[in-house]
C-alpha cells in the first residue's frame, strides 16, 4: 500500500473527519423495545402511528394502466403507487412516531437521527446556505427533447408541489434546495409513483439519483405492512439500489439519507472493501433501503444476512454498466436466482446517461410492461461540456498535460488549480503518473482498483476538499461521481468505448453548469475517432479536421471496442422495442438498421408484456 506525499498531507486532515464522515457512522438510534440488547426491528408503517397487523408482500395483478396493482386492495392512493394505501403520512414535524405504539420506529425521536445535511461544525441553516444547487442553471434544460414510451404514460409535472411525496420527503427537497424537478425527474417521478417499470435514459449530471430516490422513499412511506421474522439476524430491505462501484454507493446512500431524513425510512449501505462488521451492525439496526454493491451484496446474501423476499423496490444506477459483460451474471444471480421477487411483483427502474441496445434487450428481462424514458437529444447534454481533443503522441502526453496544468493555474483565481480529473487506462499508469505530478509541483492523487479503500475514499476526499486538486483516475471514478467545482476532465488516456468517454466527461458540467473536457488522441484512438467525432458535431462543437480525416478512414468497432454496434449508447437512444418492431427498421435515429432485426423480439421470455404499439409513443422527435 504506497501513499503520496499529497494523500500524507490530506490524511493528517482527514484523519478526524474520517471517523464522522464514514457512511457507516450513523449515530445510534433507539429503534423501540429492545430483547436482549438488540433494538426490536419497528417496520416503517408502524413507526409514525399504533401498530396494525402485520401482512406479507402481496401478489401483484395487472392494473389497467399496466401498472400491476394489489388485488382487491382498493383505491389507488393519490399519484398511484402499486402498493400504496392511502396519502404520505406526515412524519416530518418534530416528535413523529416517538412513543408511540411502544415503537417509535428506525428514528423515533427526531435528536437520534443523524442530521446529513450538517458537517459537525456547521449549523444545519449554513449548510443549507452553502449548498450548490441554488446556482442550477435551469435554462440549459429547457428545450431538451425527450422522448417516452410505452402504455399509458402518466403526463409530467412542473413542479414538486404537483406531486403528493408527502410533507416530510418535501421538506427535504427543500433543505436540498431543489427549488424545480429536472426534466428526468419531471418524467420519471409520476411513472414510478404510478408503480410502472421504467428504463430511464437522461445525460450525466441532470439528478437520475433523487429521479429513481424519492419514488422509492415515498412509496415506503405510504407502503403497506412488512413482515419481521421475530428473532431473526436477516435483515429485509424493502428496497435495492444496486450501483457498479463503491463510492457511487457511498454517495448515492449520502444522497438518500438526505432525502430519507426524518421520514422514518432507514437507507443502509454495503460495499466491498470495508468491514463487513460495521455493515452488519447497520443491518440490524434494521433497513428499509439498501444501497450496494454487487459482490458485497452476494456475500450478504450467502451469510444469510439479507433477504431479497420483501423487495418491491429494485434500483439499478448506471444499469447498462451493471448488465454489460462484467457484472451481468452477478446480477442475474441476485435478482432471479435468489429471493427477490419475479418480474412483475416488484417495481423496477432502470437508469444510466447511456443504454446500448443489446443492454436494453438484456434488462427487458428484469422489466414488466415497462416505460421507456430519454431525456435529452443524442449528445445534448455534453453542449455544457466544451470538447476538446488535441493530437498528442504518448511520449508528449506528460509535457502537455503539464501546460494546460500550467494554464490553468496561471489563470485560476488566486493563482489557485481548479479541480481537474485526469482519467488514464491503467492503474500502473495512474500511479506513475500521480508521482510524477507530485514531483513537479502539482498536488495530486489517484483512485484506482489496486488502491485500499480506506485510500480510495480518502483520495476522494482531498479531490473533492481541493486540497489536493489534481485526480488521477481509472474508469472506477468515469460513472456516477458527482464532484462540484470538477472544472476539467482529461482524457489523458481515451478509453476503447464511446460510452465511457460520455461518462467520464460528465464528471463536468453537471446540474446546468458548465465544464471543459480535453481529450489527448493519437493513432492508438483511431477506433474511437468516428464515434467522438459524431458525438461532438452532435453537440455542436469543433471537430478538428484531423479527427474528422481519422472518422473517414474508419469504421466503427475497429479496434475491438463498442464503437459502434448499432449507434444506440449516445443520450436519448431509442427505446429498442421500437426498432424491433417497426417495419424494416426504418426508425433509427443514427442512420445504421437496427441491430436486432425487425420483429424479432416478440416472443423473448422477458417480462416485456407485450402492449406496445405506436399509440403508446410520444416524442418530442417525432
Ligand atoms: N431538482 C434539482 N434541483 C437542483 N439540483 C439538483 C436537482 N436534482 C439533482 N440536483 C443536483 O444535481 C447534481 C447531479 O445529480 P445526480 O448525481 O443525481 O446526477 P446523475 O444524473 O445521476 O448523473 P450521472 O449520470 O453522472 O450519474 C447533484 O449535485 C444533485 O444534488
Amino acid at each position: 500500500m504506497r501513499t503520496s506525499w499529497a494523500d500524507a498531507v490530506a490524511n493528517a486532515e482527514s484523519s478526524a473527519a474520517a471517523a464522522s464522515a464514514s457512511p457507516n457512522n450513523v449515530a445510534p438510534v433507539a429503534v423501540g423495545p429492545s430483547r436482549g440488547g438488540r433494538a426490536a426491528y419497528v417496520p416503517p408503517h408502524l413507526r409514525n402511528r399504533p401498530p396494525s397487523v402485520e401482512s406479507p408482500a402481496l401478489p401483484l395483478a395487472d392494473g389497467p394502466s399496466g401498472a400491476r396493482q394489489p388485488p382487491a386492495s382498493g383505491a389507488l392512493p393519490a399519484g398511484g403507487s402499486r402498493w400504496g394505501s392511502g396519502p404520505i403520512r406526515d412524519v416530518a414535524r418534530p416528535g413523529f412516531g416517538g412513543g408511540r405504539g411502544g415503537g417509535g420506529g428506525w428514528h423515533s425521536r427526531k435528536e437520534h437521527e443523524a442530521n446529513p445535511f450538517v458537517n459537525d461544525d456547521e449549523t444545519t441553516e449554513e449548510v443549507f446556505d452553502s449548498q450548490e444547487n441554488s446556482g442550477i442553471n435551469f435554462d440549459a434544460y429547457e428545450d431538451i427533447p425527450v422522448e417516452t414510451n410505452g402504455d399509458n404514460v402518466p403526463p409530467p409535472v412542473n413542479t414538486f408541489a404537483e406531486i403528493d411525496l408527502g410533507d416530510a420527503l418535501n421538506e427535504n427537497i427543500r433543505r436540498c434546495k431543489y427549488v424545480k424537478p429536472t426534466p428526468v425527474q419531471r418524467y420519471a417521478i409520476p411513472i414510478s409513483l404510478m408503480g410502472r417499470d421504467l428504463m430511464a435514459c437522461a445525460q450525466t449530471g441532470s439528478g437520475k439519483t433523487a429521479a429513481f430516490c424519492f419514488p422509492i422513499i415515498s412509496g415506503i412511506m405510504r407502503g403497506p405492512p412488512a413482515q419481521r421474522q421475530r428473532g431473526s439476524r436477516t435483515a429485509y430491505p424493502h428496497a435495492l439500489i444496486l450501483s457498479p462501484t463503491r463510492e457511487l454507493s457511498i454517495q448515492i446512500h449520502e444522497e438518500a439519507r438526505k432525502f430519507a431524513y426524518q421520514t422514518g425510512v432507514r437507507v443502509v449501505v454495503a460495499y466491498g472493501g470495508a468491514p463487513i462488521n460495521q455493515q452488519l451492525r447497520d443491518l440490524e439496526r434494521g433497513v428499509d433501503i439498501l444501497v450496494a454493491t454487487p459482490g458485497r451484496l452476494v456475500d450478504l446474501l450467502e451469510r444469510a444476512r439479507v433477504s431479497l423476499q420483501h423487495i418491491r423496490y429494485l434500483a439499478l444506477d448506471e444499469a447498462d454498466r451493471m448488465l454489460d459483460m462484467g457484472f451481468e451474471p452477478q446480477i442475474r444471480r441476485i435478482v432471479e436466482q435468489m429471493d427477490m421477487p419475479p418480474c412483475g411483483q416488484r417495481q423496477t427502474m432502470l437508469f444510466s446517461a447511456t443504454f446500448p441496445k443489446e443492454i436494453q434487450r438484456l434488462a427487458s428481462d428484469f422489466l414488466y410492461n415497462y416505460i421507456f424514458l430519454a431525456v435529452g437529444r443524442v449528445g445534448s447534454s455534453t453542449d455544457l461540456i466544451v470538447q476538446r481533443v488535441e493530437f498528442v503522441l504518448d511520449s508528449d502526453k506528460r509535457s502537455h498535460l503539464m501546460d494546460l496544468l500550467h494554464a490553468q493555474r496561471d489563470s485560476g483565481a488566486h493563482g489557485k488549480q481548479a479541480l481537474t480529473l485526469v482519467f488514464v487506462e491503467t492503474k500502473r499508469g495512474a500511479d506513475s503518473l500521480e508521482h510524477w505530478l507530485c514531483t513537479n509541483g502539482f498536488p495530486a492523487t489517484t483512485i484506482h482498483g489496486d488502491r485500499t479503500q480506506q485510500e480510495r475514499e480518502q483520495a476522494l476526499r482531498s479531490f473533492k476538499s481541493g486540497a489536493t486538486p489534481i485526480l488521477v483516475a481509472t474508469d472506477v471514478a468515469a460513472r456516477g461521481l458527482d464532484i462540484p467545482h470538477v472544472a476539467h476532465v482529461i482524457n489523458f488516456d481515451l478509453p476503447n468505448d464511446i460510452d465511457d468517454y460520455v461518462h467520464r466527461i460528465g464528471r463536468t458540467g453537471r446540474a446546468g453548469k458548465t465544464g471543459l473536457a480535453t481529450a489527448f488522441f493519437n493513432e492508438s484512438n483511431s477506433s474511437l475517432a468516428r464515434s467522438l467525432s459524431e458525438l461532438m458535431q452532435e453537440a455542436n462543437q469543433e471537430v478538428p479536421q484531423w479527427l474528422s480525416r481519422f472518422a473517414a478512414t474508419r469504421s466503427y468497432g475497429g479496434g475491438g471496442g463498442r464503437n459502434r454496434r448499432s449507434g444506440g449508447a449516445r443520450f436519448g437512444g431509442r427505446d429498442f422495442r421500437r426498432e424491433s418492431f417497426s417495419k424494416g427498421g426504418g426508425g433509427d435515429y443514427y442512420g445504421g438498421g437496427s441491430g436486432y432485426g425487425g420483429g424479432s423480439y416478440g416472443g423473448a421470455s422477458s417480462g416485456y408484456g407485450g402492449g406496445y404499439g405506436s399509440s403508446g409513443v410520444t416524442s418530442a422527435w417525432d
